[in-house]
């Protein structure tokens, strides 16, 4: 028989391989399940279904056991579960007497079997729970995946007391291993935009029991507020317009793994209603669906919003944020983590050059002084970006302050109120000689550094020979240490 009847013109559903040599039934089923929505094709043989999974892989392939060339399970068996996450679905079609078959069929990967004669309306509601199914192992695979791959990548680098401690915090929270039946503690990330809450929430998801669970994240802000409810929730068929199947929500997906709400500031007033229900009972309820399916995730909430604020000023409910606050970890922001933005600029600047194939780079002392300074409003992925784009246009030259866009330093700043009179050190650069600012600028470098003329000269961004060229210049050499 040769392929396929045109699809109806609803046909744009998931596409399907009816694979039987009865024509009659073959094309029966490919229009009761056109008319539902499917994209059908059909094949009389092995060989013309080869041909079709080759040329257009179905989401769903409807397999008959007997056929003029074969066995259907020589198709199943040439289609491994997890040969790729295009694989398509296969339902077996069986006749009577060939229960053992299916249960072989089973074994090798079958989604399930029909029984013949195959009532239309009972295939469709097969083909249809049974791609639910799939896509919901699809969507988990993925971002399970995705998540291993995130996870294993993930760093949350930082040696300060302040990251170290959030650091322990996560790790902490995260070996906790609840007997079963009880749900885990939702954890509330905090802290200004860019210190690392997702990071924060992946590490806290991988330090533990759960780390080969599913890690689902699900961003507040961007999703469109009228698909968001059917994301987290899932929905039934045609519980809205353009729900064409039925689809498992985000939660479910997360099964007993990780739900990572992140920027939740930003979710409506409805919606975080139908949240705390979620929170307190532990069930969802599909969108359009009047049944409830448990749910065993750990939810972990982040945002960088004030949310005490927004509950006094009536923007998020206050039950929610009570429910949500019951553990909060703050990460802090880069300026209150000393040396850390040091380390991390180091870090980024080495992991794009290698990326890149450029050479490691340098950062010179001026450098690095102007961004332990720099007061870090977008802090790591501000000072993330910072570096990046220096590393990428500097080609592998030293990076100085001036290529990093950091604001110059202000000496001015340190020091006491200008006066007019009186010793260098108690009066403003804009009151000195230029002479007298050298001197001062020299004589703090040196000790702060304790006499360690090299240290110094790193610091002022100048060789060590052209300080000493200048201590004798101004007859410093009094700022130094004794000689042993
Ligand atoms: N401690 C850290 N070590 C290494 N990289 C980090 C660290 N903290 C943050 N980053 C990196 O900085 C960038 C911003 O981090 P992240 O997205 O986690 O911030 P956020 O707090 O979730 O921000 P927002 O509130 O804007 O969503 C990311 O590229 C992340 O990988």
């Amino acid at each position: 028989m040769n392929s396929s009847p045109p699809p109806p013109p609803e046909a744009s559903g998931p596409a399907l391989l009816i694979v039987d040599d009865e024509a009659l039934f073959a094309r029966a089923a490919a229009r009761h399940l056109g008319r539902a929505g499917y994209a059908c094709q059909v094949a009389g043989s092995l060989q013309e279904a080869r041909a079709q999974l080759q040329r257009q892989p179905p989401a769903l392939v409807l397999l008959d056991m007997r056929l003029p060339d074969g066995h259907g399970f020589e198709l199943l068996a040439a289609h491994p579960p997890g040969e790729s996450p295009e694989r398509p679905t296969f339902i077996m079609l069986t006749a009577y007497g060939e229960l053992e078959d299916a249960v072989e069929a089973m074994k090798l990967g079958a989604a399930d079997y029909v029984k013949k004669p195959v009532d239309l309306d009972e295939l469709r509601l097969v083909v249809e729970k049974t791609l639910s199914t799939a896509q919901l192992r699809r969507r988990v695979d993925y971002s399970r995946e995705r998540s291993v791959h995130a996870l294993d990548e993930v760093q949350m680098l930082g040696d300060s007391p302040a990251l170290r401690a959030a650091r322990e915090q996560l790790e902490a929270l995260g070996r906790l291993a609840p007997r079963s039946g009880i749900a885990p503690p939702t954890v509330l990330l905090l802290g200004e935009t860019g210190t690392g809450k997702d990071v924060a929430a992946r590490v806290l998801h991988r330090s533990g029991p759960l780390r080969e669970r599913p890690f689902v994240q699900i961003d507040c802000a961007s999703l469109p507020r009228e698909l968001i409810e059917a994301e987290l929730f899932g929905h039934e068929k045609g519980a809205y317009t353009g729900a064409q199947g039925r689809r498992v929500g985000l939660i479910e997906a997360a099964e007993d793994g990780t739900v990572f709400l992140d920027e939740l500031g930003e979710l409506g007033l409805e919606l975080q209603a139908k949240l705390l229900n979620v929170l307190e009972r532990r069930v969802v309820r599909r969108v359009g669906s009047v049944r409830e399916q448990p749910v065993s995730a750990r939810f972990v909430a982040g945002t960088n919003r004030d949310l005490a604020a927004m509950v006094a000023a009536g923007q998020f409910r206050a039950d929610l944020y009570y429910r949500l606050n019951v553990i909060h970890v703050t990460l802090p922001p880069l300026r209150e983590r000393a040396g850390d933005s040091l380390l991390l600029a180091r870090h980024f600047a080495l992991q794009t050059a290698r990326r890149y194939g450029l050479p490691d780079p340098v950062l010179v002392p001026e450098a690095e002084a102007a961004l332990q300074r720099y007061p870090w409003p977008g802090n790591v992925r501000e000072l993330r970006h910072l570096i990046e784009r220096a590393v990428l246009l500097g080609g592998g030259a030293p990076l100085g302050a001036a290529c990093l866009g950091l604001p110059p330093a202000d000496p001015a700043a340190d020091l006491p109120a200008p006066a007019a009179t009186g010793p260098a050190s108690e009066r403003s650069l804009d009151a000195m000689t230029l002479d007298e600012a050298e001197r001062h600028l020299i004589e703090r470098a040196l000790a702060r550094c304790r006499g360690n003329v090299s240290e110094a000269a790193r610091q002022l961004g100048v060789t060590r020979m052209a300080l000493r060229y200048r201590i004798d210049k101004l007859r410093l050499g009094g700022a130094l240490p004794a000689p042993p």
